[in-house]
Order: C-alpha cells, then structure tokens, then sequence
C-alpha cells in the first residue's frame, strides 16, 4: 500500500468532560477522495480543526507527507502544503474573483514576491490566479466582484482559492452546504474534474455526494472512527447503518 499522504494517529481532544476526537486515527493515501462522515456533533470540525492547526489536540499525532505537523502553526503548515476551504465563507466580497485567488497565492509565496520585480511578481501572481480560476471553472467571471457571484461560484471561488496555495491536500470542509440542487450537481462535476490532480479529505453531509465521489470513508461517531471502508463497505456495514445511516442506507 502506498505511503498515506496524510496520517492521524490517536488525536484526543477534550473540551471538559466531552472527549470531541477520543482517540481518531486514519490515513489519506496519496490521489484518493477520503470522506469523514458522521452525525451532528461527531467531532468533524474539531478534526478538521486538529488537522489545520486551528485546535490542538491534547495527545496524538498529525503525520503530513512523512513529517509530523502537529505542533506547526497554521501559515506553516500551509506551507507544508495543507489547504482548506472555509465552511464560512472568506471571501473578500469588494474585490474581483482574480484579487481573491491572486491574495492567496501571495499568502503561499510569502516574501519573494512582494519586494523585487513587482511589475513581474504581479504577472505570475496573475498568472497564478488565473490558472487557479480555470481549474475550477471560474476564468470568465475573474474580474466579476465576489460579492456578485452566486452561491455556487462562491463555493468555487474558495476552491480556486484554495488551490493557489499549491495545495498537495486539500481539506473540504462542506463544500456542498447551503447548494441548491443545480449548484450541488456542478459542484459535484467540479470535485469529480479535480478528484483526478489532487488528494481529498471530504466532510459532507450530503450522502449522495459522499458516495458519488468518495474512493474511501471513514465514519465517526461521538469522537470514534467506527468504519473505515469503501463506499460499498461501509452502505453494508450494519454497525455504520444502526449508528448512522439508518435502515435504508440513506
Ligand atoms: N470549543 C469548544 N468548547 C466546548 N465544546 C465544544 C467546542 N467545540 C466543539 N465542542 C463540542 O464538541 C462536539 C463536537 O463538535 P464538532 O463541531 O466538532 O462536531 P461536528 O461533527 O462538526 O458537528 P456538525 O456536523 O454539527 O458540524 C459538540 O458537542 C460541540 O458542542
């Protein structure tokens, strides 16, 4: 098996008596789409959390690319290569989709494009952003303001976003909340388009989504990994349907 991109191992996280992760280990193995999936108040976003360096975890370990990442800072670990898109939205509605992105890749590049060559360091941050708009299907609406995208180009706006960062994972907290049915089918295409360049830690709460476009999924429930499978595994695991997806298999 390949050596996963992304490993945790045994994250605790305790907020007074309430253990939110008791103990979660997984791995993200390079190229895959890997789901966390799980009731409300399971523990996702504290995970997710734990993995961006928002929250640090009381004992355990986020192994990234080999290197354990679990006391870096945020920006570092950004660096390291881990990129998220925001369940809040963080776009800057005033500026265009291309200042947006070209923000982001300025962020990743940290000094060397601000102080020498300017005129050439705002054509690659150009280029950048533009690059990262065409992958998410967003190049003709680049000098549209943020704020007059809709909801869905938004959500694609956060992926480009991410995406300037040169992400080697990308962690996707909700992308399809508050998507109407078309939104969530386009975003569903544009997730499949970029299934194939890039590594996925996918929370959704969308089920069909999930088993559109995961290869693996893990389930927690009340801070515990209870499944880890593929989709087929874990829609017949029947310990995953009595805790979670209910008698139809959702
Ligand atoms: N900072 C905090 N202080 C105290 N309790 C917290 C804190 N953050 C989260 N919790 C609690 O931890 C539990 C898990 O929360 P978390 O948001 O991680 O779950 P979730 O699976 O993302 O839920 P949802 O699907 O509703 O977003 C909840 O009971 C929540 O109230």
């Amino acid at each position: 098996m390949a050596e996963p991109l992304l490993r945790l191992d045994g994250l605790r996280k305790h907020y007074g008596g309430l253990a939110v992760t008791d103990g979660v280990s997984l791995e993200v193995l390079p190229g895959e789409i890997h789901a966390v999936i799980g009731p409300n108040g399971a523990g996702k976003t504290t995970l997710i959390h734990e993995i961006t360096g928002i929250v640090a975890p009381d004992e355990g370990r986020v192994v990234f690319a080999g290197q354990d990442v679990t006391r870096f800072s945020l920006p570092r670990r950004v660096r390291a290569g881990l990129a998220r898109t925001f369940q809040i939205t963080s776009v800057v509605a005033g500026f265009t989709a291309r200042a947006n992105v070209a923000l982001a890749a300025q962020a990743r590049s940290g000094s060397s494009f601000r102080f020498f060559r300017p005129a050439a360091s705002e054509r690659r941050l150009n280029d950048a952003a533009m690059q990262a708009l065409a992958e998410v299907g967003l190049a003709d609406r680049a000098d549209t303001p943020a704020g007059a995208l809709s909801h869905g180009e938004k959500r694609a706006l956060e992926l480009a976003i991410a995406l300037a960062t040169e992400p080697r994972l990308l962690l996707l907290d909700e992308p399809l909340a508050g998507a109407g049915p078309e939104e969530t089918e386009r975003l569903i295409a544009l997730l499949t388009r970029l299934k194939s360049a890039y590594t996925i830690l996918l929370v959704e709460h969308d089920m069909q989504a999930v088993f559109a476009l995961a290869d693996r999924i893990s389930v927690l429930v009340y801070g515990r990994v209870i499944a880890t499978g593929t989709v087929a595994e874990i829609r017949g695991n029947p310990e995953v349907r009595a805790a979670y997806l209910g008698e139809d298999g959702a």
